[in-house]
């Protein structure tokens, strides 16, 4: 994961930071997990300005990156912590059930456990650690200060928990509340993976360009680079996709013919519904 990159403003890659709120957070963090996501969201906080003293990490194999962030201050593989003020659980679903009893050393009654694993409820992350919970899915454009995380959060959460979720969970880009947990499962097919199926999409736009006779590095460098720009014109612009679209599409032109066969009824819209259905069912599964 690249590393964010801080601006003087306090923005982190366009993206606004509330430097204050990261700089304020009391008490001490402990992040379970620091792979691609969890150190992502590391990398994020401290990028922020929260404070890496008031940060401990457990992760049985630190990459390089995470091993030097000890110099920095944060505490690796600490032996006794103590109970935290905040639990960010980032493990592999299928690890938690090794992992989750471990980390209930780590939770106090008023420990806020921040969790991002897809499928896991918050009443399983209550069952087995303890605290009171919110369950959220980042996406890994979070690497660069510009993911999207969805949240929900247990009853029993403060306002002030609430608002310590927020801003770690905001570090990282924009953050969505939502009140019903079900949704979880949909946002982790259509926000958490979604990343995934733009990626694949410049993979096949390149494959498709050698196909049509492009030389195959200028082919990977035209779908790279339309992606990119793509999608950052998306990011910028006030406009809907559609209308994006269509300001592509000349009547009776290239681009028109090229949608004649994405938009068909065998196109684009079923497959994508049909993959978003499977992530969806796949997320619901891992929860058992
Ligand atoms: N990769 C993605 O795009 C997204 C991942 N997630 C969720 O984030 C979580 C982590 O995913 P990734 O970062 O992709 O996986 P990863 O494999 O890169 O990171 C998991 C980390 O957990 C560590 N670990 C294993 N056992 C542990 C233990 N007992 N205690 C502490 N750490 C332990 C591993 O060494 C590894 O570094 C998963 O639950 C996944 O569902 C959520 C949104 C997006
Ligand atoms: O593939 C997964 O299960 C995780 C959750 C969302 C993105 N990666």
């Amino acid at each position: 994961m690249g590393p964010c990159v801080r601006r003087d403003d306090g923005t982190i890659h366009g993206d606004t930071v509330n430097t204050n709120t990261l700089q304020n957070l009391h008490g001490t963090i402990a992040l379970a997990g620091a792979g691609k996501m969890g150190g992502a969201m590391l990398t994020g906080w401290l990028a922020g300005g929260l404070d890496a003293k008031r940060v401990v990490v457990i992760e049985p194999q630190p990459s390089a990156e995470i091993g030097a962030l000890a110099a920095q201050g944060i505490r690796l593989n600490p032996k006794d912590a103590g109970t935290v003020d905040t639990l960010v659980i980032a493990v592999k679903p299928q690890t938690f059930p090794e992992a989750g009893p471990a980390l209930k050393s780590f939770v106090g009654a008023s420990t806020l456990v921040v969790s991002i694993m897809a499928g896991t409820t918050i009443a399983a992350l209550e069952k087995v650690c303890g605290g009171a919970a919110v369950r959220a899915m980042p996406n890994t454009p979070a690497a660069i200060g510009r993911g999207i995380t969805v949240a929900v959060a247990a009853k029993k959460v403060s306002a002030a928990q609430r608002a310590t979720a927020d801003a770690l969970l905001r570090a990282t880009g924009s953050v969505e509340w939502v009140e019903d947990e079900s949704l979880m499962d949909a946002v982790t097919a259509v926000s958490g993976s979604g990343p995934a199926y733009v990626f694949l999409l410049a993979e096949e736009l390149a494959r498709a360009g050698v196909e049509a006779g492009l030389p195959a590095e200028l082919a990977t460098k035209l779908a790279r680079q339309t992606v990119a720009g793509s999608g950052e014109l998306l990011h910028r612009s006030e406009l809907a996709s559609a209308t994006l679209r269509q300001n592509v599409t000349s009547p009776g032109g290239t681009t028109a013919a090229a949608l004649e066969v994405l938009m068909a009824k065998d196109g684009l819209q079923p497959l994508m519904i049909r993959a978003i259905a499977a992530a969806t069912k796949r997320s619901k599964e891992l929860a058992k």
